[in-house]
């Protein structure tokens, strides 16, 4: 099995560990190509086996030198899949800050990968969401680096079973009780075990058409809530850029905001934000409604400071001068 571990080497690696097949597999590899690493896990406490998975991680770390990282939890009520995402990234991004990680690990597969591309294609998706599942994610402080991502869950069987390592079977996948384990059972896996060399390959040939497209999400000025990127005249990656923003900020955009937004090309959306396409940027800032003097709305208007953004500006005192040296340089 040949991984590309370069991202990782002389790195501070964290990786999330829950004992099951994939993570188990990605230890003893990383072992393998000398990847300095240490582990944080999880326990939810809602499986008997829970506490064995636990005891078997603390028994790796102790053996292989790692330091671990346990967090105990007990999820009840509803929701429990998204929870327990939640409170595991939490904890994760909590030990990354307190220790300065520089990388966080994580054992998803090619099988997980399929299994989020049909899931997104049955709900109606275009390329960037069909191809959620990332092999690097640039965060603010740290990456997240998937290494598996090209591996199947079957390879990863055999490499544990080859090498006579341990590893747990979380029983909750083989329960229909999640969308995504219906894929699981119904299609990928089958799929896989005759396709997996053309479906990791279509998603390579995918991702570079992704990549062609030069979608730039990276705003090119950030101050306080005042967002501004580059207009990348097309509608299409025009509303994507603002939805990924906008869904950061805990704000989801109906059909109906998406089409207002691209027709008006200055709105509010929900009294609350407002988002300007002009000539050469995409706005987006919260909504404010100020009195400004003669001189700023002059020199707005002269740079083309969109009007639906400027009284934000001028309440919250944001240098106009830095934003026009900045955006034009
Ligand atoms: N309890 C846990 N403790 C630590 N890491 C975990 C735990 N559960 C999962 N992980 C990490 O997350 C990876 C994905 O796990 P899983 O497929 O169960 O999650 P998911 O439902 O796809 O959620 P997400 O994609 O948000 O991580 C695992 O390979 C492992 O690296």
């Amino acid at each position: 099995m040949q991984l590309n571990l370069s991202e990782l080497t002389s790195k501070k690696n964290l990786l999330a560990f829950s004992a099951g097949v994939d993570s188990t597999a990605l230890f003893f590899l990383l072992l393998k190509d000398e990847i300095k690493f240490d582990i944080a896990i999880v326990n939810y406490n809602l499986r008997e086996e829970s506490k064995e998975e636990l005891e078997y991680a603390k028994s790796l770390a102790k053996k292989y030198d790692k330091q671990i990282f346990i967090k105990e939890v007990t999820l009840t009520g509803s929701n429990i899949e998204k929870n327990a995402r939640d409170i595991r990234y939490n904890f994760f991004e909590e030990i990354i800050t307190e220790n300065d990680y520089d990388n966080l690990i994580t054992a998803h597969q090619l099988n997980d990968k399929l299994e989020w591309f049909l899931m997104q294609l049955s709900k109606g998706a275009g390329l960037v969401e069909l191809l959620g599942l990332q092999e690097y994610i640039d965060k603010e402080n740290y990456k997240i680096i998937r290494p598996l991502l090209h591996t199947s869950k079957q390879k990863l069987e055999e490499f544990l079973k080859e090498n006579s390592i341990k590893y747990f079977v979380d029983k909750s996948n083989f329960e229909d009780k999640y969308r995504r384990n219906y894929f699981r059972h119904e299609f990928s896996n089958r799929f896989l075990s005759e396709f997996e060399n053309g479906v990791s390959k279509s998603f390579d040939f995918l991702q570079k058409d992704l990549k062609s497209l030069n979608i730039n999400y990276t705003p090119i000025f950030k101050e306080k809530s005042l967002t501004i990127f580059k207009n990348l005249h097309d509608e299409n990656l025009n509303i994507k850029v603002i939805d990924k923003h906008l869904k950061k900020e805990g704000f989801l955009l109906s059909k109906a905001q998406r089409d207002e937004i691209l027709k008006q090309q200055q709105t509010v959306i929900s009294n609350q934000v407002s988002v300007c396409i002009s000539d050469e940027f995409i706005w987006i800032c919260p909504y404010v409604i100020k009195t400004m003097n003669k001189k700023f709305k002059e020199f707005c208007r002269i740079n083309k400071i969109p009007k639906l953004a400027r009284a934000y500006i001028f309440n919250r005192k944001i240098d106009e001068k830095e934003i026009v040296k900045t955006i034009y340089s």
